[in-house]
């Protein structure tokens, strides 16, 4: 299967995990960083899961699965351990509904990859579901290769590259914004010398307006 990858803004839309086990319990996680309107439905969670309903960032339907649960859902998780009640899943989500089974069977309109998240920049590892595992692996050497500094360095250059948009044109433009990726800068922000990055645009682009 070749499946089109994207980033998605589900803020304020709603999402309905069917099941309260450890894989919903992933896909909750997941979601978190998001403003998704979360729903769980299964007559028992996790404890992390229980965790995560008691702060309220998650809304828990304690019962068992009925079509009008899937009720304005734009995503939507089949995440149970039972073939056949993620088919009921399946049956009852609209055309217009986005639906994941966490089992890979039937219709699966989109798969989740590994993810891991340094403030605005976002590195996903997928196999196409040929092996999650491996997705595993390659993930944990990501989160090794691109350590926190990230975060920090991509807000650097996010700030950066708006002040270029703004302030320059034509090929004085193109220039600062490839110099912008200089290795130096990011070896400044590994060394925690973020005044050494501030004094260099300082120095390219002159005081802020
Ligand atoms: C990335 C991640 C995100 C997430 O879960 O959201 C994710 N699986 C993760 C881990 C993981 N999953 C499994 C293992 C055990 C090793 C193994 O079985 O290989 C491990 C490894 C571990 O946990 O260490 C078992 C498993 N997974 C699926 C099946 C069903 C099947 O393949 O038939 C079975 C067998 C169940 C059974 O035994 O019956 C299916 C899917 N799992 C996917 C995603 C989608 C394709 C991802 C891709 O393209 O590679 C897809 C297709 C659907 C989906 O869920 O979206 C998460 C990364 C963890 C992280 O981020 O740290
Ligand atoms: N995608 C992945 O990463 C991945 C990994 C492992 C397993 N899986 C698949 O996902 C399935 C779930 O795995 P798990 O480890 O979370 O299982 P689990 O046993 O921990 O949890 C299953 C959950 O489904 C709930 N449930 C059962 N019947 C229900 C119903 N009628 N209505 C609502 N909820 C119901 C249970 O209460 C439980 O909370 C597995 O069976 C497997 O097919 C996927």
């Amino acid at each position: 299967m070749k499946y089109f990858p994207l980033l998605m803004n589900i803020d304020y839309k709603k999402v309905v995990i069917v099941g309260g086990g450890h894989v919903a319990r992933q896909k909750v996680e997941a979601l978190l960083p998001t403003k998704a309107l979360v729903t769980v439905i299964s007559p028992a969670v996790t404890e992390k899961l229980q965790h995560y309903i008691n702060e309220g960032l998650v809304t828990w339907k304690e019962k068992t699965f009925v079509p009008a649960d899937l009720d304005d859902a734009a995503l939507i998780f089949a995440a149970t351990n039972d073939e056949e009640v993620n088919n009921a899943v399946e049956e009852a989500a609209q055309h217009w509904q986005l639906l994941s089974r966490a089992d890979a069977k039937g219709r699966v309109d989109f798969i989740n990859p590994a993810v891991v998240r340094r403030g605005d920049f976002v590195l996903t590892v997928s196999t196409s579901g040929a092996n999650p595992g491996l997705t595993r692996q390659v993930k944990t050497d990501l989160e090794e290769q691109f350590g926190v500094q990230y975060a920090q360095y991509v807000s650097f250059l996010k700030e950066a590259r708006q002040r270029i948009l703004q302030e320059f044109t034509g090929d004085e433009k193109k220039q600062l914004l490839a110099a912008l990726l200089e290795p130096q800068l990011l070896q400044w922000m590994e060394q925690g010398e973020k005044q050494k990055c501030e004094e260099w645009l300082l120095k390219r682009i002159g005081e802020k307006q």
